[in-house]
């Protein structure tokens, strides 16, 4: 695969032939370094807590909504509604070896603080409005989990089940076990809904895998994996072990022990060759981004042939935000006779998500817009995406030679180096991280409240990537809570493509323009105080009465 042609996800079989660029590149320390203070004023990178809130310095993370703040009040209350203090300190001893973030927050994890705001949306009153994704009809207690199961999910201050979840645990936990095809808007809680049912089915008296999850990097399979042991924290008192089958996650001649694997697929099948994974008692699979996972010039004959290599008659169960139809077939093929929740095209954007385009006049003009749109406001984390790995290298160096502090990750890096500038970029001690359609997907960072797509998202014909637009603009708005989407186009084919994105999902982003950065500043304060003033309106309201269900059977 050539450097310049990435794959909607870059796979990590193909990495280390298209790393030519980074190879020659040293990445020292020093440029990866998350301390040392930014002294300007809203710098890239620069620690929005650092400036000093005033209207005329707003910040988009000022719009990071409740769901946050409800989290920290229940950190200072010490614990969440139902959860005990022995549990609580459970579940923060899980989180000392568990990559995630999610469910973290109010553990410390990944907490803003926040500056305060006139309006709140409270998570609670998205999960009462029957519009919402979020919303559920019924509480965890009615879904027949185990108590373990319960017990995590209320220290992880899991209240309320988000629609997917409800929809889909009923169909999961149902005896015999059913294939099913899961489909809902990014950040509604897909990863609970299938760890929770691989946790219901698994049998403690032994330690050898029995479910197994592929999904498309290591960063999203260990984040899976971290979401597992902290909602598996009181039954790793009765034996619950989760392993992940990623390049270097154990020693040659080393056997993988854990009734739960998470891993890539290559990693995975190459650990079953070599006889370090028995994959004989698997009794469910579960493949995470599964639209991505499918695709036949991606992963999908490699997914095949892991599953040609399970025991037959499993659960398989696919979940993603994205099913285009032409993968819908395979899918069907993959996981037959399954129960399918689908949604319809124009559902699938994620409300509190607020879509920006910026108008430049040329592609050397992409540069100095970006950092003229950073200095017009403080963001709490954000991800620039690029198109190209070598767009991503020359980006960073040219930031940090810039005085800018910014972290950036590619395929074309090492496992252990992801490991760190992801890490990094997790804890927020990195705030500003660039990156090409490798993290485009699953990746839950809550502090994201800024998305820009520094290349519009195209596939490898250069046609205009529904999918991977989605995906990428999910990483913010996770949960309910609020983030921006800025996408840059400089010629006739960026815009086309961005129009063509837009009118497929039916969204109508606003136009921004670099010729007048005075109206591109009040044209945002314009947008947010917009969004404001809906909250107030829906908060004043109540949830529509005429509750139309979003998903369909
Ligand atoms: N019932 C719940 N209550 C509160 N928070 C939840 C609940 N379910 C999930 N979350 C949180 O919502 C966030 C998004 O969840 P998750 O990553 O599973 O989304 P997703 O649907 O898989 O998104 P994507 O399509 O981007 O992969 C996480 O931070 C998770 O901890």
């Amino acid at each position: 695969m050539a450097d310049n042609h990435p794959p909607a996800t870059e796979p990590e079989a193909t990495t280390s032939l298209a790393k030519s660029f980074e190879d020659r590149m040293s990445l020292p320390d020093d440029k990866k370094s998350t301390n040392g203070a930014i002294e300007k004023k809203s710098a890239i990178g620069a620690n929005p807590q650092a400036n000093t809130f005033t209207p005329s310095n707003f910040s988009w993370a000022d719009e990071v909504a409740t769901p946050i703040q409800e989290s920290s009040k229940q950190a200072d209350m010490g614990k969440s509604d139902s959860a005990s203090k022995a549990d609580t300190d459970a579940v923060s001893h899980s989180l000392n070896s568990a990559q995630t973030d999610g469910a973290t927050s109010w553990l410390n994890g990944s907490g803003l603080d926040e500056p305060e705001f006139d309006v709140n949306v409270k998570l609670a009153d998205l999960q009462d409005d029957p519009n919402n994704p979020l919303y559920s009809a019924k509480s965890f207690d009615d879904l027949n989990l185990r108590q373990e199961l319960l017990r995590g999910l209320a220290v992880m201050g899991f209240n309320k089940p988000s629609k997917i979840q409800e929809r889909a645990l009923p169909l999961l936990l149902k005896n015999p076990p059913q294939n099913l095809i899961g489909q809902s808007q990014s950040g509604t809680g897909k990863t609970a809904a299938f760890v929770l049912n691989m946790l219901s089915r698994i049998d403690l008296g032994t330690k050898t895998p029995q479910t197994l999850v592929l999904a498309p990097t290591r960063e999203l399979a260990k984040q899976i994996a971290g979401v597992a042991t902290i909602m598996g924290t009181f039954m790793a008192e009765t034996g619950l072990q989760i392993a992940e089958a990623i390049p270097q996650s154990i020693a040659r001649g080393q056997t993988l022990q854990g009734q739960v694997v998470v891993g890539t697929p290559g990693t995975v099948m190459d650990m079953v060759k070599r006889r370090q994974l028995d994959v004989r008692g698997i009794k469910v699979l579960t493949l995470d981004e599964a639209d991505n996972m499918l695709d036949m010039q991606g992963m999908g004959e490699q997914c095949q042939r892991v599953l040609n290599l399970l025991p037959k008659n499993i659960q398989v169960v696919l979940f993603s935000a994205t099913f285009p139809p032409e993968v819908m077939t395979f899918a069907d093929r993959f996981a037959p006779n399954s129960n399918q929740i689908t949604l319809e095209v124009e559902k699938l954007t994620v409300k509190g998500i607020k879509q920006m385009y910026l108008d430049c006049p040329a592609d050397e003009d992409k540069y100095s817009a970006l950092v003229k749109f950073y200095g017009l406001m403080t963001v709490a984390s954000s991800i620039i995406f690029v198109h190209r790995r070598d767009t991503a290298v020359e980006l960073e160096s040219r930031l940090t030679r810039e005085g800018h502090k910014v972290a950036m990750l590619t395929g074309g890096l090492e496992g252990q180096e992801r490991d760190r500038v992801f890490q990094a970029f997790r804890s927020g001690a990195a705030k500003v991280l660039i990156t090409t359609n490798v993290l485009s997907r699953g990746i839950d960072v809550q502090t994201v409240t800024m998305v820009i797509n520094y290349d519009i998202p195209e596939t490898v014909g250069g046609r205009p990537d529904f999918e991977t637009y989605l995906h990428r603009i999910g990483r913010t708005g996770r949960f309910g809570r609020t983030g921006a989407a800025l996408s840059f186009v400089h010629d006739k084919k960026s815009w086309t493509n961005l129009m063509a994105i837009c009118n497929h999902f039916g969204v109508e982003p606003m136009k921004l323009e670099t010729g007048d950065w005075d109206e591109v500043e009040r044209k945002l304060k314009a947008i947010m105080k917009n969004e404001r003033n809906n909250k107030a309106q829906h908060l004043q309201q109540g949830p529509s009465k005429k509750a139309e269900e979003t998903m369909v059977d």
